[in-house]
C-alpha cells in the first residue's frame, strides 16, 4: 500500500449512523432503526416533515439525549465509536441563535475564537481565522453592530444565522452539523447560504449534514445526499439525483411540475397506505444499508490489520528505533521491544486524536470569560436604567433627610435614615443577580454542550468582573446621602461605606443561589420574594419584639448586620440629640430634676443605642457574619451550579 493511499485513506472522514434507535420517556419511540453516511466534502441534507426526528437525530449525533430516554445502535466515525472528546471537534449550529445580545458581532467573535482555538495559536493568528470566517459568511458590514434580541434591534435574522454559524466555522470542524439553518430567511439567502457552506465543505474536507424544511429547487440541488425521515422512520436515504427514480421504481409517480425537494415531502404525508408502502420499502432499505455497513466495517477493520502489519513490517525493519511516517499519523518507537499490539494500540489513539480539540488552557478560558463578563455585567449592572434609579435615591434621600436637626423627635427618622440605605443598597443587586443570572445561565448551558470551557473558569471570572462594578452603586448613593443626612465624621462613613458594599456584594451572592434553587425563574422569584419580606421584618427596624419562639429567626436576616453595623458606627460617633420637652430619655430627665441648669440637655447616640431592645451583636461579629456570608454564599452558588444544576 502506498504511502499516497494511506493519506487519502486518513483524509477521508465518513460519518456513519447505524441502526439508531430512540426512545423517550414514557416509551415513545422517536427513531426507528435509522442509518445514515456522510463522507467528507459532501452535504447531507435530513429532511422530512415537521416532528418526524431530524433535531432529535442531529442531537443524537451531537451526544445530546433527551434525559431519561434510551438510546441503541451506533454513531461512528471512521469506523470508531464517537466519544464524547471526538465531539468536541464537531460543530453544531442549532436551531435558535443563543447569544447575548448586548455584544457586537466582533465582540462575539473574539470570544469564540479565544475559546475554540487552540492556545498554541496566536493572537494574530486568531484574528486572521475571525477575518476569513467572516469574509466567508459576507459579515464584514455587520462587524460593529450588536446581536440584538427581542427588545433591542440588532443584527437581522440571516445575520444571526450565519453568525452562529461562523462561531462554528472558526475552527474548521471536520463535521458539522445543522438544525434548520435556513429556518427564517428567504430563498434567495438560503441559497446563498448553502452555496458558501457547499464550496466551504469542499474546501476543507469536511462533512457537512444538515437538516432544513422545504428548500427550494436550487438550494436542495446543493446537497449531495438526502435522508428523508416520516414518523422517525427512514423514506429515502441516498444520492439525491437518484431519489425521483428510487419513488418511481416502488410506485410512487414523479409529477413533472412538481419540484423534487416538495414532492420528496409530500410523498411521506399522503395517505396512510401510501405512506406505510414507503415506510415498508424504507425499512427493507435500512436492512440493506446495515448489511452494507457491516461489510464496509469488517472490510476496512481488515484494512487497518494490512496497515499495521505494513507498519510493523516497517518497524521492525528499522530495528525498533525506527520513525514510522504514516501520512498525517507519525509513530516513533524508542523500545527494542517492539509489538505490533502495541503500534495498533497507538495508532488507534492518534487517529482518535486527528479529530480531537486542542484543549484551550483554564488561564484563556478565564480571560476570556472575563473580559465577555465585564462587557455583559456592565450593561446589566451599570446601565442608563440604574443609574437613573440610583441618581433618583441619592437625590430624594438627600432632600427628605436634608441635615436633619439632632432633636429627640427626630432620632425615629435618623435611624430610618440607616435602615433605608441599608436595605435598598443590599436589595437591588439580590433582585439583580436572580433576573440576570438565570438569563446568562440558559446561554452558558448551551455553550456548555460543546463544550466550550469548564462552569469554574466561567464562575470564577463572572465574580471576578463583577465585583468592582457592583460598588459602583452603593458609591454613589452613600456618598452623597451621607452627608447630607450629616450622619457623622468621616471614620465612620469609611467604615460604613466598606460593609455596606460587602453586605450588597453577599447579597448578590444569595440572589445567586435563589436564581439556581430550582429551573422555574417564577418559583425562584417567588421564594426571593419570601425571603426579602422576611429580612426586612426581622431586620430588627419594624418590630423589637418578636415573640421568643420564633426568636432565632431574626439571624436569618442577612439585612439585620449591617444596619446593627451601621447603627453602632453612626450612632457612637454623630453628634448628641437636643433632649425633647418632655422627654423619654431619662438622661434629659435627670438632668433637669438636678437643678443642673449647666448640664446640657442632650442625648448622646451611645444612650440611644442601649435602649434598642434588640440584641445588637458587637461591630466585630457583624463584621464577621457579613464577611462569611460574602464568601458562603457564592461557594454555595458555585456547588449548586456544578453538581445540582449540571450546567
Ligand atoms: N424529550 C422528548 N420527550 C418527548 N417527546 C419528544 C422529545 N423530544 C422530541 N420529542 C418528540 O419527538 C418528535 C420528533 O421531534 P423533533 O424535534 O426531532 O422533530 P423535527 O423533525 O426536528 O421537527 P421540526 O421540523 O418541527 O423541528 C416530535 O413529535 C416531538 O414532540
Amino acid at each position: 500500500m502506498t504511502q499516497e493511499t494511506l493519506q487519502q485513506q486518513q483524509q477521508q472522514q465518513v460519518l456513519t449512523v447505524r441502526g439508531v434507535n430512540l426512545t423517550v420517556e414514557g416509551g415513545r419511540q422517536i427513531l426507528h432503526n435509522v442509518h445514515l453516511t456522510a463522507k467528507s466534502g459532501s452535504m447531507l441534507a435530513v429532511m422530512g416533515p415537521s416532528g418526524s426526528g431530524k433535531t432529535s437525530l442531529m442531537n443524537l449525533i451531537c451526544g445530546r439525549r433527551p434525559p431519561s430516554s434510551t438510546m441503541d445502535g451506533e454513531i461512528l466515525l471512521n469506523n470508531r465509536k464517537v466519544t464524547s472528546r471526538m465531539r468536541k471537534s464537531f460543530g453544531y449550529v442549532t436551531q435558535e441563535d443563543v447569544f447575548f445580545s448586548q455584544l457586537t458581532l466582533k465582540q462575539t467573535l473574539w470570544f469564540f475564537s479565544q475559546v475554540k482555538l487552540p492556545s498554541s495559536m496566536t493572537a494574530k493568528d486568531k484574528e486572521k481565522r475571525v477575518n476569513e470566517v467572516v469574509e466567508l459568511l459576507q459579515l464584514t458590514k455587520c462587524l460593529d453592530t450588536k446581536i440584538g434580541g427581542m427588545s433591542d434591534q440588532g443584527l437581522s435574522g440571516g445575520e444571526k444565522k450565519r453568525a452562529n454559524i461562523a462561531c462554528e466555522l472558526l475552527r474548521n470542524p471536520k463535521v458539522l452539523l445543522l438544525d434548520e439553518p435556513t429556518s427564517g430567511l428567504d430563498s434567495s439567502l438560503a441559497l446563498k447560504l448553502m452555496e458558501i457552506l457547499g464550496r466551504w465543505v469542499v474546501e476543507q474536507s469536511s462533512i457537512v449534514v444538515t437538516s432544513i424544511h422545504q428548500p427550494s429547487s436550487q438550494t436542495f440541488h446543493e446537497f449531495h445526499e438526502l435522508l428523508l425521515l416520516a414518523d422517525g422512520q427512514i423514506a429515502y436515504s441516498g444520492r439525491r439525483e437518484l431519489m425521483v427514480e428510487y419513488f418511481e421504481g416502488i410506485g410512487v409517480p414523479f409529477h413533472k411540475h412538481w419540484n423534487a425537494a416538495d414532492f420528496m415531502l409530500e410523498v411521506v404525508k399522503e395517505s396512510s397506505q401510501h405512506k406505510a408502502h414507503i415506510l415498508e420499502n424504507g425499512r427493507q432499505f435500512a436492512e440493506r444499508a446495515k448489511q452494507e455497513q457491516q461489510q464496509l466495517a469488517s472490510a476496512s477493520a481488515s484494512q487497518v490489520h494490512l496497515n499495521l502489519s505494513y507498519q510493523a513490517d516497517a518497524g521492525s525493519r528499522q530495528n525498533g528505533l525506527a520513525g514510522l511516517d504514516e501520512g498525517s499519523v507519525r509513530i516513533r518507537f524508542t523500545s527494542p521491544d517492539f509489538s505490533p499490539q502495541a503500534a495498533a494500540a497507538k495508532l488507534q489513539d492518534d487517529s482518535e486524536g486527528v479529530h480531537l480539540v486542542h484543549e484551550v488552557s483554564w488561564w484563556t478560558q478565564f480571560l476570556a470569560l472575563s473580559y465577555r463578563g465585564f462587557l455583559v455585567s456592565r450593561e446589566a449592572i451599570l446601565s442608563v436604567q440604574v443609574l437613573v434609579q440610583t441618581a433618583f435615591v441619592a437625590f430624594i434621600v438627600s432632600v427628605l433627610w436634608f441635615q436633619v436637626a439632632k432633636t429627640e423627635n427626630n432620632i425615629a427618622d435618623f435611624i430610618s435614615a440607616i435602615f433605608f440605605l441599608t436595605s435598598y443598597v443590599t436589595f437591588a443587586p439580590f433582585f439583580e443577580a436572580i433576573m440576570t443570572f438565570y438569563a446568562d445561565l440558559a446561554i452558558v448551558r448551551h455553550e456548555r454542550k460543546s463544550g466550550m470551557y469548564r462552569i469554574g473558569a466561567y464562575y470564577l471570572a463572572k465574580m471576578v468582573v463583577e465585583i468592582p462594578l457592583l460598588l459602583v452603586v452603593p458609591i454613589f448613593i452613600i456618598a452623597p446621602a451621607y452627608w447630607c443626612v450629616g450622619f457623622a465624621d468621616f471614620s465612620a462613613f469609611a467604615a460604613f461605606l466598606v460593609v455596606i458594599t460587602l453586605n450588597s456584594l453577599a447579597s448578590q451572592g444569595i440572589g445567586i443561589v435563589f436564581s439556581l434553587l430550582s429551573t422555574n425563574p417564577r418559583t425562584n422569584m417567588t421564594f426571593a420574594f419570601i425571603y426579602m419580606i422576611f429580612c426586612f421584618l426581622t431586620g430588627g427596624f419594624f418590630t423589637k419584639s418578636i415573640p421568643f419562639w420564633f426568636d432565632w429567626a431574626k439571624y436569618l436576616s442577612y439585612i439585620r448586620y449591617c444596619y446593627h453595623f451601621g447603627l453602632i458606627i453612626i450612632l457612637e460617633r454623630t453628634d448628641d440629640f437636643r433632649c425633647g420637652e418632655p422627654s423619654l430619655y431619662a438622661v434629659c430627665n435627670r438632668n433637669s430634676t438636678a437643678g443642673n441648669s449647666t448640664a446640657p440637655l442632650t442625648i448622646p447616640g451611645s444612650v440611644i443605642l442601649e435602649l434598642q431592645p434588640d440584641t445588637i451583636l458587637p461591630v466585630w461579629a457583624n463584621i464577621i457574619v457579613t464577611v462569611c456570608m460574602f464568601f458562603a454564599f457564592r461557594l454555595l452558588g458555585y456547588v449548586i451550579l456544578r453538581f445540582c444544576r449540571k450546567v
